[in-house]
């Protein structure tokens, strides 16, 4: 993070970025679970960048290179696309392209929880997820071998794709995987919380109503990859300012929605039309 940044200067940079992903249009290849290909694909197109939903091994060579940052998400996951979340991420890696990882329901079963351990080790940029993900995935990376002692006991931290627990509980566990992953670490909730290991950043903004819409979390996932995308050496900023405009969105689109089915749509259609002023206003982001 820019050490620089103060609490009124985040409304700002938020804007720079949103009008970066706006200008550049970044691709986002997104390896994601079937449940969130069609929110964050809408996500992604009213930030302003270009999603696409490409997961076949075969494809990767060619199409990976050309994405400007890939998300993999593990939300459905099963054997037949474990290899291609890899292969794309090792390219990543290799190419130096921004990858976020969303270890979705992490310690819901061993398979799952050796899965994002295995992701974790190809370097991604950001890790995005909920409380009870980053808890539990922060004590099975802490532990050094598959199947350890130390990462049974994380199995079943999860209930399944929601939190169990506050984002604030998560802290520690988030500055001890940034540590163990070399990730930027960010756990969404009614505060989300960002941290390189050190420094650790909270955004405030959004609705809780923003829980009862199935793949948000998913969505802001691939929205920090997008703002990535387009500030690469700057990832914790960019993480915070995503994060700080989808919630932003979601405050927005609550003023006209009626429940969580009016605000997917209000907040898709707020996020399209931020402006400078809006995110001056609205932008809640402090020091922790
Ligand atoms: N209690 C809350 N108040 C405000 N915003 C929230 C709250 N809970 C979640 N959000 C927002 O909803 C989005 C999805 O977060 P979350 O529900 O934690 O992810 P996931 O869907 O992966 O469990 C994030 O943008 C987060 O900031
Ligand atoms: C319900 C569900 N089941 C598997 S993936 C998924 C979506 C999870 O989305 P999010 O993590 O954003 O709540
Ligand atoms: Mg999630």
């Amino acid at each position: 993070m820019d050490p620089n940044t103060t609490e009124t200067e985040w409304g700002s940079k938020a804007w720079r970025l949103l009008s970066e992903v706006r200008s550049q249009s970044p691709l986002i290849q997104c390896i994601t679970n079937f449940v969130s290909m069609d929110i964050v694909a809408n996500t992604l197109l009213s930030a302003g960048a270009s999603p696409a939903m490409l997961h076949a091994a075969e494809e990767l060579p060619d199409f990976t290179p050309r994405a400007a940052a890939l998300v993999v998400n593990v939300g459905t996951l099963s054997p037949s696309w474990l290899p291609a979340m890899k292969a794309a991420a090792r390219l990543c890696m290799t190419l130096a392209t921004p990858w976020v990882l969303d270890p979705v329901a992490a310690s819901a079963s061993a398979f799952r929880l050796d899965a994002c351990r295995e992701l974790l080790k190809l370097r991604p940029t950001v890790v995005r997820g909920n409380a009870s993900e980053i808890i539990a995935l922060s004590q099975a990376s802490a532990a050094a071998q598959p199947h350890t002692n130390a990462a049974s006991k994380s199995l079943h931290i999860v209930k399944g794709v929601d939190s169990v627990h506050k984002s604030m509980d998560a802290v520690e566990a988030a500055k001890l995987l940034a540590r163990t992953s070399g990730a930027i670490v960010a756990v969404s909730g009614a505060t989300d919380i960002v941290t390189d290991g050190n420094r650790v950043v909270g955004a405030h903004n959004g609705v809780a109503m923003m829980q009862k819409i199935t793949a948000t979390g998913c969505s802001v996932t691939a929205l920090i990859a997008a703002f990535v995308a387009v500030d690469k050496s700057h990832a914790l900023d960019a993480a915070v300012s995503a994060l700080a405009v989808f919630g932003v969105a979601g405050e927005l689109g609550m003023k006209m929605a009626k429940g969580p089915a009016s605000l997917r749509m209000h907040l898709i259609d707020e996020l399209y039309g931020l402006d400078e002023s809006a995110l001056n206003s609205h932008v809640n982001v402090t020091s922790l």
